[in-house]
């Protein structure tokens, strides 16, 4: 969908909630195949909200997060421009973050009153009740942290922010106990599996339901192809070294890092 169709609203600060429930900032709204996941391959809509609470330095999504966009949907026009794509049943939820929105749980709750399935997409720091038929969680470790030497936009202005706020236990185990979910993990290598098993001991201490090795998935960090060539059989091998799933990035396989894809 071309984003310049919609009102440009400015919402003040995009990293907050938006103001009004009527709608969503959104930075894309597109039909393709689910690239990652368990649902990986299946043809869905995607809606891109704009705004971030979180600033991963890797972040594939740059215009939902270090420089948001502030074009505004009202919820009519993104569940008419929806039902357009009329050979999808599958809708993905995404962003930027869009769990920070209001507009995003009457959004699930329209698409479900039409028989979609949802997934949302989010980083895991904030719990909403929504009818989310799959919550695909990822939560962000230390290695995504912009510090000064991998900002991609400053100086590592977001560094003690990103790091104070990029895990909320609490809001982790809300999303598992009330969701079917997957534990998406960005993975670049080695590196990065004691904080993953660390996190995942502290969740199942705290969650009333049970975490299977099955729920979690390692997805190798990469926007392009030619990174992707890098991480991910280093990742794979992880994944099989600890009984973990591996998810591929099937959209940047078949269209690298276009636009809505
Ligand atoms: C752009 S984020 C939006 C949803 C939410 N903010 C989140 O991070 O889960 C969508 C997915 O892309 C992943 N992602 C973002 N940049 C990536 C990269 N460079 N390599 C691999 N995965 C990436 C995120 O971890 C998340 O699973
Ligand atoms: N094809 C495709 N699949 C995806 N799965 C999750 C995505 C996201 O950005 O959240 C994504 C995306 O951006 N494109
Ligand atoms: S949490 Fe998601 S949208 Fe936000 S910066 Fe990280 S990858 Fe991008
Ligand atoms: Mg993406």
């Amino acid at each position: 969908m071309p984003v310049s169709d919609s009102v440009d609203r400015e919402t003040g600060d995009a990293d907050q909630e938006s103001a009004s429930a009527d709608g969503l900032p959104i930075n894309e709204l597109f039909y393709s195949l689910q690239g990652e996941g368990t649902l990986a391959g299946v043809p869905s809509v995607f809606v891109r909200t704009s705004g971030c609470n979180l600033r991963c330095w890797f972040c594939d999504s740059y215009h939902t997060s270090w420089e948001p966009t502030h074009a505004w949907m009202d919820l009519e026009e993104i569940v008419a421009e929806v039902e357009s794509h009329e050979r999808a049943d599958h809708v993905v939820l995404t962003g930027g973050e869009p769990m920070l929105h209001d507009g995003s749980v009457d959004l699930l709750e329209a698409l479900d009153d039409r028989g979609y399935h949802t997934t949302v997409e989010t980083n895991g720091t904030i719990y909403r009740d929504a009818p989310i038929d799959l919550a695909s969680i990822s939560p962000k470790l230390e290695s995504s942290t912009p510090t000064s030497e991998r900002d991609p936009k400053g100086n590592g202005e977001w560094a003690e922010s990103h790091e104070n706020d990029r895990i909320d236990l609490e809001a982790l185990a809300r999303l598992v106990e009330d969701y079917e979910f997957q534990l998406k993990f960005v993975v670049t290598d080695a590196d990065d599996m004691p904080e993953i098993l660390e996190l995942l001991d502290d969740l199942r201490d705290v969650s009333s339901v049970p975490i299977r090795d099955d729920d979690v998935l390692l997805m190798p960090e990469g926007a392009t192809r030619d990174r992707l060539a890098e991480t991910r059989s280093r990742v794979a091998d992880l994944a099989m070294e600890h009984g973990f799933r591996y998810t591929p990035r099937l959209h940047v396989d078949l269209w690298n890092d276009a636009p809505e894809t």
